[in-house]
């Protein structure tokens, strides 16, 4: 396999166009950035790790998947927050207008000046050009592309001095936790620049990364192509909890394309403007994040990367069991482990490798405000280590906001064993007094007063004791409320149903993210001939799991792959024909690069004797049997 050290990128993005895996939408238009069209093997690619997610979670959780609209109305993003909120910083080349995210280009020039220092140190120590190379290809998870360092506005080959270096590399460590002013002292701190041109850039400015809509001719109702699948997964929470008899926990998960504007991408299939996701919604009792089947995931180890160790400014990494994990912790509770581990479980079935596989949980101004932990899975590739699946804590917040502006109850009711008595804040208004002073806004303010929080009715009845008036917020305006119409005091009520908002916890997968890191993983050239590669898929993602070929167009094998097709599909086992004038070798070839696992060849003696030859992708052993043998081998393996 080829490792990231010495990863020659540009020959599989040549492979990957020439087996159609993937291409530039509108190429022959010219593209535009960030949208790609798959072929068909990488649509087959992609549908076959969306099956294994399908069985891994879905069905194995018993999930509620769902399939709910893509265009999205502003009410619903403006509640999530999307609206405010989903936004990244981006700056511009102030003299050819050339637009960065500003994280990205602050991360591209302090990692070429730290690699271009590297570069110097070795060649002040006297090491050879070959030694250089190599120092400089041990450190390839950290390197920009060859040909940007060597662009104006990056140093080349610099030494640094050390308070400089640990800077650059503690800026680097916390680059996803900093917020616009961060950015921008970083920017002037460091004379960031164009690494494309070496021209000032602009102070970075946010960029809400939404795709704006109008629904219907009217103009008037505006819309979004979704961001995340997620939203529509909580509108329907109500429905959801009803289907599974109102039963907790329980997840629901939906596969489905989503949308952002990059800022600007440039790293292939990485970052693109639209793409599929698949995501799990997984609802939890808050007072009870353990999860009923975390023994079986529990001696999991996994690769982690805890928050406290990136705000050291460090980037090591350390092998520890979930169970340990979440015992000591570092991982907030079971369900989010447990989730954490059958993330890693998933990617290693579909051949990410494990020694190219990290958890790194995110800091803390990183996280949306109202998560509660939150870990990427990151896997490595020569872009670096890129963030594939997301799982955090988003705890209540979504379920509450879209329940406060509908006034739908997003809640889960719990009939409780034993009633229990508990104290409560009450209101009690003095009708008498109470319409005549509000009149027509009486019934806001009632609303008001009935939706305040423990620490809002304990605020308001220390004012109504001392002063005997206090105030209250309706429709943004502050209201005054006297004692002579409002008493507000804590009593006990007992209860017979418990009744709370489920806290989230949720895995986000980018399934075009997993697909090209699979892509790198499985990649490897065969031997010293450069142009033999070879993408080791495990069978269960493979994009055919078996290839038919004909010795040659000899109208006798006719019938031969006929039947045998007909039988490899009745089995499920999905095939490609090349009946192709290429020789065998080079059609073995051809297998090899589209990742076929296994191929099956129809000759002379076929015809005779009933038998065919197997051939087995990554070892080339074959083994000749008659077909029906051969048909159970392949269904056993696949
Ligand atoms: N522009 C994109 N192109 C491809 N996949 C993406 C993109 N943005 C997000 N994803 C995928 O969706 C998953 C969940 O999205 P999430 O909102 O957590 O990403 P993010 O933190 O915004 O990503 P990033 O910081 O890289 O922009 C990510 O783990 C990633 O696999």
């Amino acid at each position: 396999m080829s490792s990231a050290e010495n990863f020659d990128r540009a020959a599989l993005e040549q492979l990957v166009t020439k087996r159609f895996f993937y291409a530039p939408s509108f190429q022959i238009y010219g593209g535009v950035a960030g949208l790609y069209d798959f072929g068909p093997s990488g649509c087959a690619l992609l549908n076959n790790i969306v099956s294994v997610w399908r069985n891994h979670f879905v069905l194995e959780e018993e999930m509620l998947e769902v399939d709910t609209t893509i265009m999205t109305t502003y009410d619903v993003l403006k509640t999530s927050g999307h609206v405010d909120k989903f936004a990244d910083f981006m700056c511009k080349d102030l003299k050819n207008g050339e637009i960065f995210r500003a994280d990205h280009v602050i991360e591209a020039v302090l990692e070429a000046r730290l690699q271009g220092d590297k570069e110097a140190r070795s060649a002040k120590a006297g090491k050879t050009t070959e030694e250089i190379a190599a120092d400089t290809a041990a450190d390839a998870a950290n390197k920009v592309d060859k040909k940007k360092k060597k662009k104006k506005g990056v140093v080349v080959a610099v030494e640094l001095a050390d308070d400089v270096r640990q800077s650059y590399e503690e800026s680097l460590a916390q680059l996803d936790n900093f917020g616009g002013e961060e950015l921008t002292n970083i920017m002037k701190k460091f004379d960031i620049r164009s690494p494309e041109s070496g021209n000032e850039l602009s102070e970075p400015k946010e960029f809400n990364l939404m795709f704006e809509s109008l629904i219907g001719p009217t103009g008037q109702l505006k819309g979004f192509l979704r961001p995340e699948t997620a939203q529509g997964q909580f509108l329907n929470f109500k429905k959801l909890l009803e289907f599974n008899n109102d039963k907790m926990p329980f997840a629901s998960a939906q596969v489905g394309r989503s949308f952002r504007n990059e800022i600007s991408p440039r790293s292939g299939l990485l970052r693109v403007r639209e793409f599929t996701m698949a995501e799990i919604e997984h609802y939890v009792d808050p007072e009870n994040k353990d999860h009923p089947k975390f023994d079986e995931v529990k001696d999991v180890v996994l690769t982690i990367l805890p928050k406290d160790v990136q705000m050291s400014g460090k980037t090591a990494t350390v092998n520890m069991t979930v169970g340990d994990a979440v015992a000591k912790k570092v991982i907030d509770n079971q369900t989010l482990g447990y989730f954490i581990a059958r993330i890693y479980l998933f990617l290693d079935k579909i051949g990410i490798k494990g020694d190219r596989l990290r958890f790194r949980q995110h800091m803390d101004n990183e996280m949306a405000h109202y998560a509660t932990d939150c870990w990427d899975a990151e896997i490595k590739t020569s872009y670096g280590w890129i963030e594939c699946v997301g799982c955090a804590d988003r705890s209540a917040y979504d379920l509450t906001v879209h329940s406060k502006r509908t006034g739908e109850k997003l809640i889960v009711r719990e009939q409780l064993a034993e009633p229990r008595t508990i104290e409560l804040w009450q209101v009690e208004i003095n009708k008498k007094t109470f319409g005549p002073k509000y009149k027509k806004e009486a019934k806001a303010v009632e609303e008001a007063l009935l939706a305040l929080s423990d620490e809002q009715y304990a605020a308001l009845a220390q004012e109504l004791e001392t002063k005997g008036t206090g105030s209250v917020e309706v429709n943004g305006q502050s209201v005054e409320v006297g004692k002579e119409n409002v008493t507000v005091k804590k009593g006990t009520v007992t209860e017979h149903v418990r009744e709370y908002t489920p806290n989230v916890i949720e895995p986000s997968f980018g399934i075009g993210r997993i697909l090209y890191s699979l892509l790198e993983h499985s990649w490897w050239v065969r031997g010293d001939d450069e142009a033999r590669n070879v993408l080791s898929f495990p069978t269960v993602v493979a994009p055919f799991k078996c290839c038919l070929l004909p010795l040659s167009g000899n109208e006798q094998f006719t019938p031969f792959v006929r039947k045998f097709s007909r039988e490899l599909r009745a089995a499920g086992i999905s095939l490609r024909t090349d009946d192709s004038k290429a020789s065998i070798g080079r059609r073995y070839a051809r297998n090899d690069e589209l990742g076929i696992p296994y191929a099956i060849t129809i000759d002379f003696d076929t015809v005779q004797d009933g038998t065919v030859t197997l051939r087995e992708r990554d070892s080339t052993k074959q083994i000749r049997d008659t077909f029906e043998n051969i048909l159970k081998v392949l269904k056993e393996a696949n």
